[in-house]
């Protein structure tokens, strides 16, 4: 038996001991905690759809919803307009008002009763994000819905901590002063969300805005709106059964100008996740008021595999990191840069998996590997992408063309692909690409990797392999980023005190962890007399006003 197999046997027992006890210590947490109702899933086409005029006035006054997998309209909801969602704040503010007040004890109720919620409907809530954003069922359990029960968790057992009052040293001439930091709620919390993952990308802002006192007005891509029926009855069910303000949170729907209504309304944080040209709006938009944004944008990360990396490692962990979701991750990997020690072991191997993948309509017949793509156009933007890195010398070892599977003649799908020979003047080098292609570029030295990983205009996430972990870290200190795993991808949107944000045109500010939970709040500065009753300031008589130069300096 090789070392690997016993490391991957250890790993995997650690897992399952490990995954075993999370269940057990989640279903003691839950079981005092109210069990909501919902309308399911299968209730929204019926209710929901509301198909009125021609389709050229409905254009512009609704969102029409559309399966990716297969071109079939769900159904359309209201494109709001710039009034319907100041209307909106309005109602928020009024609830953020009474929740600023509320107890952790309450907010913890409300983040139990959603997390049972989630936990007892998992398979339902995969299925509506697998049918809204083309998804396969295991990508919506990992990306939608297990990372989403892993952060109420981490919120549940430390949020509060990290949202008391901290004490801090007051200084050498301020040592009889008692100096700390508050962290209050800032009111309404604006967040802006994209399409790839509609599940997670509505709880992950709402649960840390909701924990840390906010109200949330949020506004939902009109690429997978059809969803939010669904997760908004979750949302409104507990909000109730918590005893929470109505309208604590808004559901926004609609196009550019609802978002931009958002940005320019009377919200207190904007967040937004979505790519990086319309983040320069966003800001833009936001600098009249002077609201503070967080701006979470594309990615393009860079996976960099050393010549001593255990492939039996890196193979798989690369394989998911391109094709989780379709390769639509922002954190998604995109630039596999691979020492030539070990770059043909390297591609033949991702390559010959790649060649196995199934392809089709996640909620289809049988099993499938890969999805649609959720975005209209985006299959043939990502050909277009491959096609000009063709032009210019990469070849294609696997998958590299808009398909069409079987039984779903209208859904939008490019194969999972394998490019070899990119380069650095390449534009899928260069542009997110936001799609299922693993490029690869060979480099021959640690140097060489650092510089190709960071000769690009994202910074998101990075992942580095290779046995030596002083090796990894000193390759991962080097790179312009604002993540990096070591022998592993994405593994620091698991560890949950850490934050999540890039630099460059990944954008700024942090979204998740201390550092996220923290960003929701004022912070406040607060000093006082540490003795009030031994020692009490006041101004020294030769600084009280009026100033008189006979009286103070004595001449
Ligand atoms: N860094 C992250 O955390 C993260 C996570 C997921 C996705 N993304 C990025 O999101 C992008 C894909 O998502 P997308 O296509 O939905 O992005 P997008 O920027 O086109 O849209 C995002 C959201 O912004 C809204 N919007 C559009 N124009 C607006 C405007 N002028 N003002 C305000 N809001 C406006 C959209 O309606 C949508 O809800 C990719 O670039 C991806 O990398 C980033």
């Amino acid at each position: 038996m090789s070392d690997n197999y016993v490391y991957n046997a250890a790993g995997l027992l650690a897992i399952v001991i490990v995954g075993a006890l999370l269940i057990k210590v989640v279903k003691a947490l839950l079981i005092s905690t109210p069990t909501i109702d919902v309308l399911g899933p299968e209730g929204l086409k019926a209710q929901d759809k509301t198909v009125n005029g021609s389709s050229s006035a409905r254009a512009a006054t609704q969102v029409v919803c559309t399966d990716p997998a297969t071109g079939e309209v769900i159904c359309e909801l209201p494109a709001m307009t710039a009034a319907q969602v100041n209307e909106r704040i309005t109602q928020a503010r009024q609830a953020a008002e009474v929740w600023r007040r509320s107890s952790f004890k309450q907010r913890k109720l409300l983040l139990r009763i959603m997390l049972k919620y989630i936990v007892s409907h998992q398979d339902e809530i995969c299925r509506v994000a697998a049918r809204d954003s083309g998804k396969p069922l295991v990508d919506a359990a990992f990306g939608e819905v297990m990372v989403t029960c892993e952060k109420i968790a981490w919120i549940l057992s430390e949020g509060e901590r990290w949202l008391k009052p901290e004490k801090r040293s007051a200084g050498a001439m301020m040592f009889y002063k008692a100096a700390r930091v508050e962290f209050h709620p800032v009111g309404v919390v604006g967040a802006i969300v994209p399409w790839n993952y509609p599940f997670h990308n509505v709880f992950n802002p709402l649960t840390a805005a909701l924990f840390a006192g906010n109200a949330l007005v949020i506004k939902v891509s009109e690429h997978a709106s059809w969803s939010s029926l669904y997760y908004g009855r979750i949302i409104e069910a507990a909000l109730q059964a918590a005893g929470a303000p109505k309208g604590l949170v808004q559901i926004i729907t609609g196009y550019a100008e609802a978002g931009e209504a958002l940005t320019k309304g009377q919200v207190d944080k904007i967040i937004f996740v979505g790519s990086t040209q319309v983040g320069r709006h966003v800001m833009r938009a936001a600098a009249d008021r002077l609201t503070p944004v967080t701006l979470e944008l594309g990615g393009k990360d860079a996976f960099i595999v050393c010549p001593d990396a255990d492939l039996n490692q890196a193979v798989p962990t690369a394989l998911r990191g391109a094709f989780q979701s379709c390769g639509q991750n922002c954190a998604g990997a995109e630039r596999f840069i691979v020492h030539s020690d070990v770059h043909d072991t390297f591609v033949q191997r991702v390559a010959e998996t790649t060649n196995r993948l199934r392809q089709g309509p996640p909620l289809g017949q049988g099993m499938v590997d890969a999805g649609a793509m959720c975005l209209p156009g985006l299959a043939d933007k990502v050909a277009e992408l491959v096609d000009d890195a063709v032009a210019q010398g990469a070849k294609v070892l696997a998958g590299g063309k808009v398909v069409h599977p079987a039984g779903a003649p209208g859904g939008q799908f490019y194969a999972p692909t394998v490019l070899v020979g990119v380069t650095p003047s390449m534009r899928i080098w260069q542009e997110e690409v936001f799609g299922p292609v693993l490029a690869v570029a060979r480099c021959s030295s640690d140097a060489e990797a650092v510089q190709l990983a960071n000769s690009c205009p994202f910074g998101l996430g990075s992942a580095v392999f290779s046995r030596s972990q002083r090796r990894a870290n000193a390759i991962a200190s080097q790179l312009r980023v604002g993540m990096t795993s070591i022998n592993d991808f994405a593994t620091t949107y698991m560890c949950q005190s850490l934050p999540f944000g890039g630099v460059k045109e990944s954008g700024f500010g942090r979204f998740a962890g201390i550092e996220g939970l923290r960003a929701l709040c004022v912070t406040k500065a607060v000093a006082e007399d540490r003795v009030p009753w031994l020692m009490k300031t006041t101004i020294p008589p030769m600084l009280q006003y009026p100033e008189s130069k006979e009286d103070k300096l004595g001449h």
